[in-house]
């Protein structure tokens, strides 16, 4: 009993939630249903009055006289048909507008908070699961919530009418109606919330299937698909979790079916005993047919709007699931990103990681351990190391984007959980090896390093000049203006290379105190690759700059080279220091030089470190 009433307060608490959403999305739009919906449902037991006025007058009619009463109710009844179906259109306009509202006002609400969350969080696959539900249902659910408050309103105010008229007749009907209903009522509470728990099993699967799906149609993927022609395999394997689900499905739904055709069943011989009763109880007490028909409306009208209630109290339940995930969602708690104080780092001297650990999430082990470094303003860094050793978590950590499991990074002896996240990581440009290619324009694809300079448009030439992207972008159809991807109308595909100078420019127009560049010239082709090295010696001199490269070429350029072996720094110091130590960063640098045949390099940096 305490659970019913727990879950009973907790649905009324998510229903009050949902209802402010409704009211806030759009107030005036609300008030307007509100009201409309009101009158609706008053013409129901106004109705059921002129109705029985117009059957009392035609039966007692026995002159000419009496005729106009009879065509005044008819025509009273016809005006307020009329007037029902000219508020039906506009309720109907209100609410679709509504929806919209509702939907815009949720959605935005949804992506302000994926915004807000950070990397951290995204490392957990419920969340995946929490943000795809609340996003593919943001719109039906608020359609939904809106028709059942519009529903539970007209319903109400015709309950209120219709018992108004029983309780001229026989107050007792009225309670023995409600109970024949309550055992419905469970029975669609139930039912919701057993479909609720088995699709909200069903998520990760789904979610992996529209993942496949949307795999198959993206265009970078098709040449791999067409080569290896797994479509059939990955066909197959969305088909069969469909299958899977269409069987238990097809159990689900034959009872479902059974239930409710049962109810029904109970709800018409319920409706047919009461009106026989009525029919027999009225003529002994010799009511006019007019007053009779009354009764027998009113108690249809009853039974409908407690059906109607039933109905939407069923879905009312099935969308507080919903509505509560969206809540456990939005409610997550988050730093925000703005919290804590400003930083610039224009002019700082230097930022040093003090035995920094760093795992990720469910990870038992450190990525990045014991970690003492200190990256001074204006030098230049390169960071290598095998692949897995913990390079780009090092520089994600560096960037503030996960914060150091334990020690502490420090900016000119300042712990950086001071700043505010914003605008600590506001002072990095970053090039990923993974970076975003945005499905707009070259310009944007560019500006969006930091669009609060978006009026620089000749730095924005300068950036691609530096990076060398200028002389592909020129021969674009539309040159800066050109649509990108070619999924897109006049949209022009460009190469893996030409995104990643794309990406290099992005990095360079942002102007940022600290350029950092994961494997900048993994794509690149040899021409490209010494024109960007080339190009970037002015701003690898004019800035702090950090990259990280399996190409050793880069280790003359850098002031210090940091080498990172088993998640741990093992060297750090400038490419003669290092080539002069016999460690790990010589063995590497060798064994690089001599496969590509660049003997002189390894014999120039023996005799330059001798
Ligand atoms: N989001 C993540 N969640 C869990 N583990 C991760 C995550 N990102 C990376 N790792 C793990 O952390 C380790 C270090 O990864 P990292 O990307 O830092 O290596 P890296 O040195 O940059 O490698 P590469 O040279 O291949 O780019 C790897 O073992 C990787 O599997």
């Amino acid at each position: 009993m305490k659970s019913v009433f727990t879950s009973l307060r907790m649905n009324m608490r998510i229903t009050g939630r949902s209802l402010c959403f409704v009211w806030n999305a759009s107030r005036r739009t609300m008030t307007a249903i509100l009201f409309i919906t009101f009158l609706l449902g008053m013409i129901v037991p106004v109705n059921t009055i002129i109705w029985s006025r117009f059957l009392n007058t035609l039966a007692n009619i026995n002159s000419d006289d009496r005729l106009s009463g009879v065509i005044l109710w008819l025509a009273l009844n016809c005006g307020i048909w009329v007037v029902n179906g000219i508020l039906q259109k506009i309720n109907k306009y209100y609410k679709d507008m509504q929806s919209d509202y509702v939907n815009l006002y949720i959605t935005n609400m949804i992506l302000e908070k994926i915004n807000g969350l950070e990397i951290i969080h995204f490392d957990d696959p419920n969340v995946y699961d929490q943000i795809n539900k609340v996003n593919s249902e943001a719109l039906s659910r608020s359609i939904s919530i809106l028709n059942n408050l519009v529903s539970i309103l007209q319903n109400s105010v015709i309950l209120v009418g219709v018992i108004g008229i029983i309780l001229l007749y026989k107050p007792t009907i009225i309670v023995l109606l409600i109970l024949t209903f309550v055992p419905l009522l469970i029975i669609n509470i139930k039912i919701s919330s057993k479909l609720h728990t088995i699709y909200d099993s069903r998520l990760e699967n789904l979610r992996l299937v529209t993942a496949i799906k949307s795999l198959m149609i993206r265009y970078e993927n098709l040449k791999e698909l067409k080569i290896t022609q797994m479509g059939k395999e990955l066909i197959q394997r969305v088909s069969n979790t469909y299958k899977k689900y269409l069987s238990e499905d097809r159990v689900i739904r034959k009872r479902n079916t059974t239930i409710q055709t049962f109810g029904d069943s109970i709800e018409l011989i319920t409706k047919f005993c009461f009106t026989l009763y009525i029919i027999m109880d009225c003529i002994k007490r010799k009511f006019s047919v007019g007053t009779i028909v009354m009764y027998i409306n009113s108690i249809d009208n009853l039974m409908q709007a407690i059906g109607n209630m039933i109905v939407t109290f069923g879905n009312t339940y099935n969308d507080n699931l919903y509505m509560r995930t969206l809540f456990d969602f939005l409610d997550r708690e988050t730093i925000p990103s703005v919290h804590g104080s400003e930083v610039s780092l224009t002019d700082f001297r230097n930022i040093r990681l003090h035995q920094v650990c760093f795992g990720y999430p469910k990870m038992d082990t450190y990525v990045l351990e014991d970690i003492n470094l200190e990256i001074e303003a204006g030098k230049s860094y390169l960071i290598v190391g095998l692949n897995g050793s913990g390079k780009t978590t090092l520089i994600k950590v560096l960037s503030g984007l996960y914060e150091p499991s334990r020690g502490k990074i420090l900016v000119d002896g300042v712990d950086i959980r001071a700043f505010s996240k914003n605008s600590y990581r506001g002072n990095f440009a970053v090039v990923f090896q993974d970076f975003i290619h945005y499905p707009m324009s070259v310009e944007d694809n560019i500006k969006f390093g930091k669009y609060e300079h978006k009026e620089h448009t000749a730095r924005m030439y300068r950036a691609a000049e530096q990076s060398g992207a200028a002389k592909f972008i020129h021969k674009l159809p539309d040159a800066y203006q050109t649509q990108l991807q070619n999924e897109w109308s006049d949209g022009t595909e460009i190469s893996v290379g030409q995104w990643q100078k794309l990406a290099i420019t992005r990095a360079f127009f942002a102007d940022a105190p600290i350029t950092i560049m994961d494997e900048p010239t993994a794509s690149l082709d040899p021409v490209a690759e010494n024109e960007f090295y080339m190009g970037i010696e002015e701003l690898i001199r004019s800035r702090t700059c950090i990259m990280i490269s399996h190409r050793f070429t880069t280790a003359k350029l850098v002031d210090q080279i940091i080498v990172i072996d088993n998640h741990r720094i093992r060297e750090c110091g400038s490419f003669e220091e290092l080539m002069c130590s016999n460690g790990k960063f010589k063995e590497l640098f060798t064994l690089q030089a001599e496969k590509y045949n660049l003997g002189d390099v390894v014999n120039e940096a023996k005799l330059s470190t001798h």
